[in-house]
């Protein structure tokens, strides 16, 4: 199944650089392992913000809510999930 995942991170202004870096390293280790894997489909940064548009390919929510809940980030972030399915017209043969 696939999900559109919309996220913006909201670090507290208080953290300290240290940390959010590591923080920002472990979830780039982990987003990118994921998106090897073909559980992370696509990472989209939303121009002129700190939010990122992805597409998830999960089993199911239960498996959606894991991957997700398992974010370094996912403590500092508003996440808003859309369950996407096959637009008719699509030429996509793939988009599955
Ligand atoms: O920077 C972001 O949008 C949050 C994020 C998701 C994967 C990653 O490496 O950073």
């Amino acid at each position: 199944m696939l999900f559109q995942v919309e996220m913006t991170v909201k670090l507290p202004t208080d953290m300290p650089t240290e940390q959010a870096d590591k923080i920002k390293a472990t979830e780039k280790s982990y987003s990118q392992d994921l998106q090897r894997q073909g559980k992370w489909r696509h990472l989209w940064r939303v121009a002129g913000s700190y939010s990122n548009v992805s597409i998830f390919d999960a089993e199911d929510n239960a498996e959606l809510q894991e991957l997700v809940s398992n974010l370094p980030l996912f403590p500092y972030m508003e996440i808003n999930v859309k369950p996407l399915c096959r637009h008719p017209s699509s030429v996509r043969e793939d988009d599955s």
